[in-house]
């Protein structure tokens, strides 16, 4: 423990107590969050089961940094690198299409002995798992998957997903922590359909019978991610947003907020409070769309602390699994994750180090300037103080010293990579 982040942290304590915020407990409640680690940055979204094809279902990565890992081991390695710079105990969040095996297989042949190394890997560290179905970036998915109007088609989809949640279930048996399985799928129309309704029933049908195997939720949770639109897709989204808030609703499962989902003058994070009263639980995707679901590596803006303020004021992070997505190949992709990481860290810090009671009763007795002006006295309150000690506490590095060990990896490990 440095003796200036110490005596830092002392002063700021002090500071956070006389408004009533106990920063010692704050602390010890941050080390209990997890989040999961999407390892699709480490490699543009390529995966290790068809990797010479293209990415597809209307996302895309820019840039050619070079070291993407092309191999599990590497992909592993940089992980290893970015968890060991991230203050905290976290998941890693998988795609089907990361198996670890010589084997040649399909998505519709996937097992869980096809990710065996995967879980030893997690419980060396000490990690979660979670997991996806990859439904894109296969030659059976150019139209359509789940919602396929070709039988055949969609029930290779349909055996995919059913794997998944196979795999998935074997994750957190093994890891013995809840595993979501995410399903997104890209499918939609480019130009006005005519016929809306019936790829939707389509997809509510595939789904429901993805969903007949029964699970123990200590294990396993099903997710479902929706979208307002997909570059190829942008007139219609067979799995929009309303569909899978209805379809989560209605059968019990998880919806995923992806924060670039949504319009982009839309609040997602107060979606979080119009699911729960009534559903089971959120599965986040924390992310930065610019202008479009862009997959920008998430920073400490608006955006992104509204949704640590929110999941903290209001008590919602029992029921949320918060996960992030973005994958920029313009940068160093073991930075990308540790930037993205330890802001979405420290949005949820921002939000323990409130004066939630205080705000909540100005509120309750309709003192909103006292609201007004105390939420504004706390962006100048010390919260850097706090985290660099949070840093410290948890063996990582405090400031911009990670990024001189991961330039350091840079150039003794990813440079090598062809
Ligand atoms: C690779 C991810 O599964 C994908 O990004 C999905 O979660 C998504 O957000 C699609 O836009
Ligand atoms: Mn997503």
């Amino acid at each position: 423990m440095t003796k200036p982040i110490e005596e830092a942290y002392t002063l700021a304590k002090q500071k956070y107590a006389a408004i009533g915020v106990d920063t010692d407990a704050v602390l010890e409640k941050l080390s209990q969050i997890k989040v999961s680690l999407q390892c699709w940055q480490g490699d543009d979204v390529l995966g290790f089961m068809f990797p010479d094809q293209a990415l597809t279902g209307g996302i895309s990565v820019s840039g050619n940094y070079p070291g993407k890992a092309t191999t599990p081991a590497q992909l592993r390695a940089d992980l290893d690198k970015a968890l060991s710079l991230i203050p905290g105990n976290h998941k890693v969040n998988l795609h089907a299409i990361y198996v670890d095996t010589d084997e040649k297989i399909d998505l519709d042949q996937i097992e869980p002995k096809h990710y065996e190394k995967w879980v030893q890997w997690a419980k060396e560290k000490g990690l979660g798992l979670d997991f996806n179905p990859t439904c894109f970036s296969h030659p059976k998915s150019t139209d359509g998957t789940l919602s396929s109007n070709d039988p055949e088609t969609q029930a290779f989809w349909i055996e995919h997903v059913k794997r998944s949640r196979k795999v998935a279930a074997y994750f957190g048996e093994e890891l013995n922590q809840t595993c979501v399985n995410n399903i997104w799928i890209p499918d939609g129309y480019k130009d006005n359909p005519i016929d809306k309704m019936s790829p939707r029933v389509r997809l509510r049908d595939a789904l429901d019978q993805c969903l007949e195997e029964k699970f123990d939720d200590a294990h396993m949770l099903d997710a479902v991610e929706g979208k307002l639109f997909g570059i190829g897709a942008e007139s219609f989204t067979t799995g929009s947003n309303d569909f899978y808030l209805s379809y989560a609703l209605t059968r019990d499962i998880l919806w995923t907020i992806d924060a670039g989902h949504f319009h982009p003058t839309e609040d997602v994070s107060d979606k979080f409070t119009a699911f729960l009263p009534f559903g089971k639980g959120l599965m986040l995707h924390v992310s930065r769309p610019i202008r479009w679901d862009s997959d920008h590596v998430v920073i400490l803006d608006e955006a992104t602390t509204r949704i640590g303020e929110t999941l903290v004021r209001n008590d919602l992070l029992d029921k949320t699994f918060i996960g992030m997505d973005f994958f920029d190949a313009t940068i160093n992709r073991v930075a990308a994750m540790v930037i993205g990481a330890r802001s979405t860290l420290k949005s949820l810090l921002l939000g323990m180090l409130s004066p939630i009671e205080t705000l909540k009763d100005a509120e309750s007795t309709g003192d909103f300037t006292t609201r007004l002006a105390v939420t504004e006295e706390m962006k100048s309150y010390p919260f850097g103080a706090v985290w660099e000690f949070y840093c410290q506490q948890q063996n990582v590095p405090a400031g911009t010293e990670w990024l001189t060990e991961v330039k350091d990896y840079e150039q003794k490990i990813l440079t090598e990579r062809k």
